[in-house]
């Protein structure tokens, strides 16, 4: 397995390119289905859970190419509904989208059960009732997933989310362009990439108004057709190398980030001491002052994202005072917590606080990567910690970076990618 090797103390200068958002693309991907026509998606990233779900759409017949200008074209005119087995759907939990799409489209759909994972227990129950409200018979069996439409369409619903769940919206999102009459998603994610999976819905024929506030309307429609989307930017992305400029009190200039997307972590870098202002190109980051300790809660969006609050962490762990992170939406989300303290970060836990307090220095350690966000969280910490950080397993982080290590070198660390 490849592993990074760092060596911290450099600045970050330069620029670096946010490309498309992971958490855009894999639902929009499993749209294709919900049309016997093209779907073309542009600001495609190169990630492997964007390969991971392509390979998911090829099992129900989907074909997928690769076009020049980083455009997707998926083909769902062949497709039938299949098993989505548990050996996918178990590494990468976004494949579980297929569900409402399959349901929604041929009546039928067999999909594993996620799992657990290193973030949390992540039930998908709100998923569920989403499609049983639009009159789907759902019901779990032998660890999959097996819902059936009677006379293969479903019927338009008021759908209550207990909690504003991205994925549950998701689902009854797509599920809800092909329902018969209408559809109300009262307490609905308002997440930029749900209002960038409607845009890419609408374009292909849905109805839907309300995207982005806690009630969505959906007037569905008998068919959907061809459409062209271009992806929104990666606020998580951004996000993160906002925080790899503020760590090494660098300046790096984020090409295509959007500052309305990302208001809350704004925030909470200038409370923390780091300048950020909009430039015409993106956003421009930077930090000459001392770090300041800030607390944060995170929350469903608009709230201070929980995909940051690891990278945030590491900020903190080298920010003189004390800070407090509360992590509400996955409880489970502190892998990171032991792997910076073998970097010399103080930080102690307490249910689902994390208590840090800055230290002078981290120095470097062999750590290892669990998830995602505790990856980079990891290699901010490395990127100024004294002497080498290794990191390994470091295939978490490929499944949401395109070329982290390339874009990071570019602007002066000294970062580097062992194959094993
Ligand atoms: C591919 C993708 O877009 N992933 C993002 C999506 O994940 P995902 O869509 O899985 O996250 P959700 O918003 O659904 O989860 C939020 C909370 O609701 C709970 N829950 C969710 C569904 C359900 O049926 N029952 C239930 O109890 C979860 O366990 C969690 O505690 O939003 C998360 C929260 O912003 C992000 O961290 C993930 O990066
Ligand atoms: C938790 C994440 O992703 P997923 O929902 O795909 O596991 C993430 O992007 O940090």
């Amino acid at each position: 397995m490849d592993r990074l090797v760092i060596r911290g103390g450099n600045k970050l200068e330069g620029s670096v390119e946010v490309h498309g958002a992971k958490n855009a693309v894999l639902p929009q991907i499993a749209a294709a289905l919900l049309s016997s026509e093209p779907l073309e998606l542009s600001n495609v990233p190169d990630l492997s859970d964007v390969t991971s779900m392509v390979n998911v759409m090829q099992e129900f017949g989907v074909s997928a190419s690769h076009l020049p200008g980083r455009v997707l074209r998926l083909d769902a005119g062949q497709a039938r509904s299949a098993d989505a087995p548990y050996e996918i759907v178990r590494r990468m939990r976004a494949s579980m989208l297929v569900l409402g799409p399959l349901v929604a489209r041929f009546g039928a759909a067999r999909v594993s059960l996620p799992g657990g994972c290193a973030i949390g227990a992540r039930p998908v129950d709100l998923h569920l009732k989403a499609l049983a409200a639009l009159g789907a018979d759902v019901d779990v069996e032998g660890g999959y997933i097996i819902a059936k439409t009677p006379g293969h369409r479903l019927q338009g619903a008021r759908i209550v989310l207990s909690s504003p769940s991205v994925g549950a919206t998701e689902t009854a999102l797509m599920a809800a362009t092909l329902a018969r009459g209408e559809t109300e998603i009262i307490n609905a994610a308002r997440d930029p990439e749900v209002c960038d999976l409607a845009l890419c819905l609408t374009a292909m024929g849905a109805r839907i108004e309300g995207a982005g506030t806690h009630r969505v309307v959906v007037s569905g429609v008998d068919n959907l057709h061809r459409a062209r989307h271009e992806l929104i930017a990666d606020r998580i992305e951004a996000g993160t190398y906002a925080i790899a400029a503020a760590i090494t009190g660098g300046h790096l200039e984020l090409l295509n980030a959007h500052l309305e997307h990302m208001a809350t972590v704004g925030a909470a870098l200038e409370q923390a001491g780091v300048q950020i202002w909009p430039t015409d190109r993106g956003l421009m980051i930077s930090r000459d002052e001392p770090l300041r300790a800030v607390d944060i809660v995170t929350e469903p969006y608009p709230g201070f994202p929980t995909d940051l609050q690891a990278q945030f962490m590491a900020l903190m762990a080298v920010t003189p005072g004390a800070s407090m992170l509360r992590e509400t939406v996955f409880e489970g989300r502190f892998m990171h917590v032991p792997e910076l303290a073998r970097l010399g970060a103080n930080i102690s836990l307490q249910g689902t606080t994390a208590f840090v307090r800055g230290v002078e220095q981290l120095r470097g350690a062999e750590v290892m990567a669990t998830d995602l966000r505790a990856s980079v969280g990891l290699v901010l910490a490395g990127l100024v910690a004294e002497g080498e950080t290794v990191i390994h397993r470091i295939y978490h982080l490929d499944r949401g970076y395109e070329a982290l290590d390339r874009k990071l070198i570019q602007c002066g660390a000294d970062i580097r990618r062992v194959a094993a």
